[in-house]
């Protein structure tokens, strides 16, 4: 993961939501995502808006669904939809694989759900969260409280290290009302099958490796726009 400051990241981030809201399309249902560079997308889909396109959306938090209301956007309830046609969303990593992880805004379960109903799920991301493999960021994995302890003791048995996220000194709680884990298993030689064996745990309600469910995404770098599909 290369480091850049926070001006040239946050121009990169508002250079691939516009390069990413150019896709969506009139009466498109649009997926919305969480986090920084999401908020970037949000605040520019509005401006198309009031150049006329019409769309409903569906969101992937609290947070980025009343930021949506408050610019406008109509937003379904997710639990209606049979499929989403385009959705825009961040990612803490990503390899030209189209491998991600997600998470660090601790909304993983919303927006796997969303990638998952979407015909096509474009990610928008600065030129930090490119990596030759994932995991130097750790995976979050969103676990139902009762099962905290059983749940740390399989993700040993995977040889991940866990810590429960805090917020503000107290255990931070997803909009499901569960906490995060933030598992550190080294980099990750095959993310798929880690996916595989995390998605067999009891308890654990979802983590943040997203395997095969990106269309593209889309990074921008100085000036340039790169777009790996
Ligand atoms: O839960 C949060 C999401 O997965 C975010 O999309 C991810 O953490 C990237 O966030 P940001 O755009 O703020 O770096």
């Amino acid at each position: 993961m290369e480091s850049i400051n926070k001006s040239k990241q946050d121009a990169e981030k508002l250079a691939a939501a516009k390069e990413a809201v150019k896709f969506i399309k009139d009466n498109d249902v649009v997926g919305l995502g969480t986090g920084t560079t999401a908020t970037f997308a949000i605040k520019e889909l509005a401006k198309r808006m009031q150049e006329g396109l019409k769309i409903r959306a569906a969101a992937s938090s609290i947070k980025t669904e009343e930021l949506a209301i408050s610019y406008g956007i109509p937003i379904l309830k997710l639990e209606t939809l049979n499929s989403i046609d385009i959705s825009i969303d961040g990612a803490d990593e990503f390899t030209t694989s189209l491998n991600l992880i997600k998470g660090g805004g601790g909304a993983l379960f919303r927006e796997k759900i969303i990638a998952s109903l979407s015909k096509n799920a474009i990610i928008i991301t600065d030129s930090s969260k490119k990596v030759s493999k994932l995991g130097a960021f750790t995976v979050p994995v969103e676990v139902i409280p009762l099962a905290l302890q059983y749940v740390f003791n399989q993700i040993e048995k995977l040889h991940g290290q866990g810590i429960l996220r805090e917020k503000e000194g107290k255990k931070f709680l997803t909009d499901n009302g569960n906490y995060i884990v933030d598992v550190d298993f080294g980099l990750i030689d095959n993310p798929k099958e880690l996916a595989f064996a995390l998605n067999q745990i009891d308890g654990l309600l979802a983590h943040g490796l997203f395997i095969g469910l990106t269309s593209k995404v889309i990074m921008a770098k100085g000036d340039e726009i790169l777009t790996f599909e």
